[in-house]
This record gives C-alpha cells, structure tokens and sequence, in this order.
C-alpha cells in the first residue's frame, strides 16, 4: 500500500512586528541568510515578505516571513485562513517604550484575527540581550509577562543567540493547533502503510 502522511501544511505565515529598530528585519536576515547586520533590503520581496524554504526535524518547510513595521502595514495584510500563521512580537530589552508596546501589537494581532479558524500563537521575542549594560527593561518585569503565561524568548539577533527556538516553537505550536484542529473522529495524524 502506498505510504500517505497526514500531516500539517509546510507552508507558514510568520509575521514580524514590534516597535521601530527592534530588530525585526535582523531576525528575519539572520535566520534567512546568517547575516548581521543585513544588506538593506536585499532579501526583501516588494510586499515585505522574504520567502525561506528549509528542512527541520527531516521536514520540509516553507516559510513566508513579513516584515511589519507599523500598524497601517500591517492592518493592510491580506490575510486568509488557508496559510497557517504566527506571530512574533519583538521589544528590545533597551528600549523601555518597544516593551511598553507589546500590549498595543498583541491586542491588535487578536483583533485582527478573531474570524480566524485556526488559532494564531503569539510569541513574544526580548531582543538585544548582548546589550545587557544598555539594559532598559527590568528582568522582573519580563518575568512577570513569562509567570502570567505569555511565551517570552530572550534573543540576541547580533549573538545569532535564541532565534532558531523562536522559530521552531512557533512552527511546533502551529502543528499543534492544526493537528488539534483535524483531530476528532476519523481523521488521525500518522503515517498509513
Ligand atoms: N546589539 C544588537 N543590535 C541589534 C540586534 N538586533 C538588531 N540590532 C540592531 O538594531 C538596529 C535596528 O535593527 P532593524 O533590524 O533594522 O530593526 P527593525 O525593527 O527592522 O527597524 P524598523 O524597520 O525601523 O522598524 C540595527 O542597527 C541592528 O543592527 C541585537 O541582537 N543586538
């Protein structure tokens, strides 16, 4: 009997947004390209997404990323259900003002996704920790954010510390919904042979 694999879609939406110079576009060309700082614009397509295909855990992914630098961009995205997507909201641990925005980003993320079928994870992302000495944002007020449930990642994009564990949850967290989402009755998520 043939093999057929009834997995989630390879294919992901993972939209970048935060505050002005967190480091949204350095992820993206870091995990993209291993390259800091980034080639202005190099790796950008016209509508701010970069498209990165690559194998993890064996699997091959596919992966859309979107660069959002304010809200008028981001509210403009078209978005349908058909791609699956996650969030990642970037505040630089030495910019107070990037991590007092958070609220701002996550609230209007929800909104924004709130017809959505599938679940839409939210991760939140502390860039910059090379900058310890530059520090604006208390450790314990992050803390706090991680002890209220939130999925809070320390990276430092310049470091090339933490960034493939951000992407790896996110992708895992999608799987999940997707596979909770299939789930019920007669469909299961294995390998017939
Ligand atoms: N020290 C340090 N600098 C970083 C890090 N990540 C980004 N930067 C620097 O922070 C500045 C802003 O980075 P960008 O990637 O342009 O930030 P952005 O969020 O895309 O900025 P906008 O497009 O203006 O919204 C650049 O000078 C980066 O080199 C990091 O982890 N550590």
């Amino acid at each position: 009997m043939p093999k057929q694999q009834l997995l989630p879609s390879s294919e992901y939406r993972i939209l970048v947004l935060g505050d002005k110079a967190v480091g949204k576009t350095s992820l993206i060309a870091r995990y993209v390209r291993n390259e800091f700082p980034y080639q202005k614009r190099l790796h950008i397509n016209s509508d701010n997404s970069t498209i990165y295909q690559t194998i993890i855990d064996g699997t091959d992914y596919t992966f859309i990323f979107c660069d959002i630098s304010t809200i008028s961009e981001f509210e403009k995205l078209k978005l349908s259900d058909t791609i699956p997507t996650a969030c990642l909201i970037l505040f630089s641990i030495t910019d107070e003002k990037s991590f007092t925005q958070l609220n701002f980003f996550y609230e209007t993320i929800r909104l924004k996704f709130s017809n959505q079928s599938l679940h839409v994870p939210i991760l939140i992302v502390a860039n910059k920790i090379d900058l310890e000495h530059d520090r604006a944002v208390k450790q314990e007020s992050i803390d706090k954010l991680k002890s209220s449930g939130f999925d809070v990642y320390d990276i430092s994009i310049k470091g090339n510390v933490g960034i493939g564990d951000v992407i790896y949850t996110a992708v895992k967290h999608l799987q999940y919904d997707i596979l909770e989402k299939v789930k019920p009755d007669t469909v299961c998520a294995c390998i017939i042979t």
